[in-house]
């Protein structure tokens, strides 16, 4: 099938690592508690999307003759594009009840756009990735369709963050999410997004 191709990397991401700093690693411990009791769910996370769902996704992208295979061989997710450390290193915990996510979210020297600060893209992908997740396990297989990001304060480089979505509304295929990014103290509000994801249609032909 087009996507079996893909190579399933099963070095798992969201667990400690020698590059996490010391506040990722506290946060990490205390979400870990937080599932004990199945309230909250710490959610792996890999190279290579190689869940059944993604298996499906071209059957639901009507524009699959778009996909170039050799090119999707060499597909990787682009958050897990840098050497530890460097680029996105994060963990996103989830709450089905609340249908909330928090990932924390420790940035690398190579996200940087002014001197000393992350690059505005850097945190919109990694607002994109944590609503994106909030849109994913509510309504399977999404597409961003807008994504609006209100940077209130520069996010200095390589600092530690706490990136927290909320699921506020399902209309039919559209699924509103929201976000904020915080010093993981909660004292500094960095950012601020709102964003609308689309369910997929497999019926629907892609004009
Ligand atoms: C991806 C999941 C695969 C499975 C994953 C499995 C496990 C998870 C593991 C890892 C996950 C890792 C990564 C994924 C993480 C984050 C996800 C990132 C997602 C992205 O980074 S993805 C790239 C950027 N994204 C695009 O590349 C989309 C380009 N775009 C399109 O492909 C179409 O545009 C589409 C499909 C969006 C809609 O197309 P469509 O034809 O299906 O829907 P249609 O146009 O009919 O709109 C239906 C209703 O939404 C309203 N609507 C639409 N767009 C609107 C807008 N902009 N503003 C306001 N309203 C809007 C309409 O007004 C109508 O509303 P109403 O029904 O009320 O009239």
């Amino acid at each position: 099938r087009l996507l079996s191709s893909e190579k399933v990397s099963d070095k798992n991401h969201s667990l400690p690592k020698p590059c996490w700093g010391k506040d990722m690693r506290l946060l990490f411990d205390q979400f870990m508690k937080k599932c004990e009791d199945g309230s909250w769910i710490h959610l792996p996370s890999y190279e290579y999307i190689a869940t059944q769902r993604s298996q499906d996704f071209p059957t639901f992208i009507h524009a699959s003759e778009l996909i170039n295979k050799e090119k999707l061989s060499q597909g990787r997710l682009f958050t897990k594009s840098f050497e530890d450390g460097l680029g996105f290193e994060y963990v996103m915990f989830y709450n089905d009840a609340e249908k909330r996510i928090v990932c924390v979210f420790q940035g690398g020297p190579h996200l940087q756009g002014m001197p000393g600060f992350f690059h505005g893209g850097a945190i919109a992908t990694m607002i994109d990735a944590t609503v994106g997740m909030n849109a994913i396990v509510s309504g399977g297989i999404v597409m961003t369709a807008n994504l609006n990001i209100n940077f209130k304060r520069p996010i200095p480089l390589c600092s530690i963050v706490l990136i927290n979505s909320q699921l506020d509304k399902i209309e039919g295929r559209k699924l509103l999410v929201s976000c904020n990014v915080q010093s993981v103290d909660e004292k500094i509000l960095y950012t601020e997004a709102t964003s609308l994801f689309v369910k997929l249609n497999p019926e629907k032909e892609f004009d």
